[in-house]
């Protein structure tokens, strides 16, 4: 059994626990144990896992959240800088899945986070559980 953190950026309360439930599910669906911890958006993410890394506590990690388009250039600063961090963080050999959506409305986010339709919670959580396993896989 390995251990997860589930990185949660709490910008739409609804829509976060949709995607938890979908990233939790998986990841105890797979035998491994799922500790949660929240920021305020996405921008916080890559450094709450960079931060949480120090640990040494974490097999893997999964970042969940929503970024929706409103009517400034923030949008594309919030969707591009959280995925070109967990991408960094990623190619220094961190079990990341991204399952921060970024989308135009809410209803996108609704299709996209429902663990019964496209479930992106839980295919973050099964990016990471990948990841994992290359780990150690290499490793060995
Ligand atoms: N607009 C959204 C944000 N914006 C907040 C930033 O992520 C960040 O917390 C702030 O700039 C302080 O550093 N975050 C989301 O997760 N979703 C959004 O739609
Ligand atoms: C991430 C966003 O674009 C959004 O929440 C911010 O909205 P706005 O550009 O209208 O300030």
């Amino acid at each position: 059994m390995a251990r997860f953190l589930i990185v949660e950026a709490r910008f739409y309360d609804h829509l976060n626990d949709m995607l938890v439930d979908g990233a939790r599910t998986a990841l105890e669906a797979a035998g491994h144990e799922v500790e949660v911890l929240t920021v305020p958006g996405a921008l916080e993410i890559p450094g709450a896992i960079a931060l949480a890394t120090e640990s040494e506590r974490y097999d893997g990690y999964v970042a969940v959240g929503v970024v929706i388009r409103g009517e400034t250039y923030h949008f594309e600063i919030v969707a591009g800088e959280s995925a070109r961090g967990i991408m960094a963080l990623t190619m220094d050999g961190v079990a990341i899945g991204n399952g921060i959506l970024t989308v135009e409305n809410e209803e996108q986010a609704i299709v996209r986070a429902d663990r019964h339709q496209k479930d992106k919670g839980g295919e973050a959580a099964k990016a990471a559980l990948a990841l994992f396993a290359l780990q150690q896989r290499f490793a060995a």
